[in-house]
């Protein structure tokens, strides 16, 4: 026999003891009420994981609330909550109870070694306690010039193009927002700078890939959550190479060629990185981002930090690229071969915010009274500045700003779910009980060990009871007066304003910050600068829940985002 076969025969192996290990799952959460099953093997799966699955989302939270039964694959239960108590108690309180799947931290492990994604407990907490340096409000500070840069470099090719050409124009603005995110988080994160930004055809080939691949990535999710993790660990990667070759799988295929060619770019980053260190801190000023960028400052940190905190050096390379993007590392399982993880900051950081950026400015074009009222009170506080660049201090002032920033991370949050799994039989308290398929009140749900809860963002985001009747409604004018009672007494347990957007606890966003400055100045700058208004293909636009949010016209595979804009004087 020879190794292929016994591969083969292990995955046969592995995939007999993984049914019968689903099936002594317990049924104890049979007393929640929820929606039937479609199909014993998909479960809900299907209805809550795709692209159009807004709807679906909306009559679960209006017809069971805050803390729903799902039908897992294969007959098992999942929990579907957003109930305030009940998600402290997941992310915050019982953060070690509730944790990532199993599967996906010993695949991550496998792939990265020890960074953010693949580590528990004590030695996640330590990476964060190094990390959070780079991430701080004053780092933050000090980054806004390479900021406001990259900025300008945007406002100069929008400007360009509408000089040389009619006054008002077709711009593809999700394009332009995701080479603006790559080339920030390239600079500001990686110290490498990715794209000019002068005009259509100087895009990176990497933010055309980072556009095609969450779509595709959400037509693999159901095989990426159930299938992956169990077989990820079979085999050696040539081998696991082998078999997706062999499978008639375009969408498999095509993952397979982004990930080798962000692989390639990665690995150039990385190298030149490498170098810079190795030549010391004269070449590492001389880098872009003037060795200010995240991995200067980790690896600055580092050195600080005491012996029992510090991190070793090929933890400190894997730590920082080693940003979000979970559901790609799944794939990467599969298909690299071995660490590299610069790809996951670039990701992490480019789809999230520009899906942010690009959904604001959509919504301005929408409410052309908003996008007045932002640009009066930006022109009139650079006015006071003498035109120059805000600071940081100035981005945080300025009301109206802050409020959309806000509002559009509430009612579009770019995230609209994250799962966790239970790793011991635990009881999970609820702010709001609910009644049992037995008629009785149910104040805290009993979830036996390996159950799968599903944490909603997007209906945290959108709770009437707690945001009011009004609460399906974008209006910034909001954050301008006291939020409800209901909501401050609530205690949502995120870590940004009253919003589970950027999540909370010991895994919440730790990029939440950079997000948020970058968001402020792309949106100062272009407001200022530009009147966006809608397309006349705008009624055909559909914003997709994917992974992470991406807008899309009619059956076109691709997310776009098409846009009016011309110069405001
Ligand atoms: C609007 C933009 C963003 C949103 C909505 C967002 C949202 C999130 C969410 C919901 C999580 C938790 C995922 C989970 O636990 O399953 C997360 C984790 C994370 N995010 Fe973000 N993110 C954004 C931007 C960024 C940026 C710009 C960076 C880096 C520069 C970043 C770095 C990270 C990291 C490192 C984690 C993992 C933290 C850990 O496991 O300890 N994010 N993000």
């Amino acid at each position: 026999m020879n190794s292929f076969n016994i591969q083969l025969a292990l995955a046969a192996l592995v995939l007999i003891t993984f049914w019968c290990f689903l099936h002594r799952k317990s049924r104890v959460l049979n007393n929640i009420s929820g929606p039937p099953s479609p199909s014993w093997f998909k479960g809900n799966y299907e209805q809550v994981f795709n692209p159009n699955a807004w709807g679906f989302h909306e009559f679960l939270a209006k017809t069971y609330g805050s803390m729903t039964r799902l039908h897992g694959p294969y007959g098992t239960n999942t929990l579907y909550t957003f109930d305030p108590k009940a998600m402290q108690t997941v992310l915050v309180k019982d953060q070690n109870v509730f944790e990532e799947e199993d599967g996906f931290i010993k695949g991550n492990l496998l792939i990265f070694g020890e960074g953010l994604f693949s580590t528990l407990g004590h030695r996640h907490r330590k990476q964060r306690k190094i990390l959070n340096p780079a991430f701080s409000a004053a780092h933050m500070r000090e980054m806004i010039p390479v900021f406001f840069e990259v900025a300008h470099k945007l406002e100069s090719a929008l400007k360009n193009k509408l000089q040389h050409g009619p006054a008002t124009q077709e711009v593809e603005i999700l394009s332009w927002m995701g080479r603006t995110a790559l080339e920030l988080i390239g600079q500001a994160g990686l110290g490498y700078s990715f794209d000019p930004l002068t005009d259509e055809d100087s895009a990176h080939p990497y933010s055309q890939i980072s556009k095609e691949l969450f779509p595709t990535l959400i037509r693999l999710q159901f095989w990426q959550f159930n299938i992956l993790p169990y077989v990820s660990w079979i085999g050696t990667a040539g081998f696991r190479r082998r078999i997706i070759k062999m499978l008639p799988w375009k969408d498999l295929h095509h993952m397979q060629d982004m990930i080798a060619y962000m692989y390639g770019v990665a690995e150039e980053i990385y190298k030149i990185k490498l170098h810079a260190f190795e030549a010391g801190d004269e070449a590492v000023a001389l880098q872009i981002g003037r060795g200010n960028d995240l991995i200067s400052v980790l690896m600055k940190e580092n050195m600080k930090a005491s012996e029992e905190d510090r991190l070793g050096d090929v933890e400190v390379i894997a730590q920082v690229p080693d940003i979000h993007l979970i559901y790609l590392l799944h794939y990467l399982c599969l298909i690299v071969v071995h660490p590299q993880q610069m790809n996951t900051l670039i990701f992490a950081a480019m789809d999230t915010t520009s899906s942010a950026m690009a959904r604001t400015l959509h919504l301005l074009s929408q409410h052309p009274e908003a996008q007045e009222r932002l640009r009066q009170e930006i022109i009139e506080a650079k006015h006071l500045k003498d035109g120059h660049d805000f600071s940081y201090e100035d981005l945080s002032t300025l009301p109206y700003l802050d409020a959309v920033c806000r509002e559009t991370l509430r009612l579009y949050t770019p995230v609209t779910t994250v799962t966790r799994s239970t790793r011991r039989d635990t009881m999970i308290p609820l702010l709001k009980p609910i009644i049992g398929l037995d008629g009785t009140e149910i104040h805290e749900v009993a979830a036996p060990n390996d159950t799968r809860v599903i944490v909603s963002i997007y209906n945290s985001n959108r709770n009437p009871d707690l945001w009011g009747e009004d609460a399906n409604e974008w209006k910034p004018e909001r954050w301008l007066s006291p939020l409800p009672k209901a909501l401050v007494e609530a205690h949502i347990p995120g870590v940004y304003s009253h919003l589970m957007t950027f999540l909370g606890g010991g895994r919440s966003c730790i990029g939440f910050k950079f997000s948020q400055l970058e968001m402020k100045v792309v949106i100062s700058i272009l407001v200022e600068k530009f009147r966006f208004s809608r397309s006349s293909k705008d009624s055909e636009i559909l914003w997709q829940m994917n992974t992470i949010t991406a807008p899309i016209i009619g059956k076109a595979n691709h997310p776009q985002l098409p846009m009016n804009i011309s110069l405001v004087n």
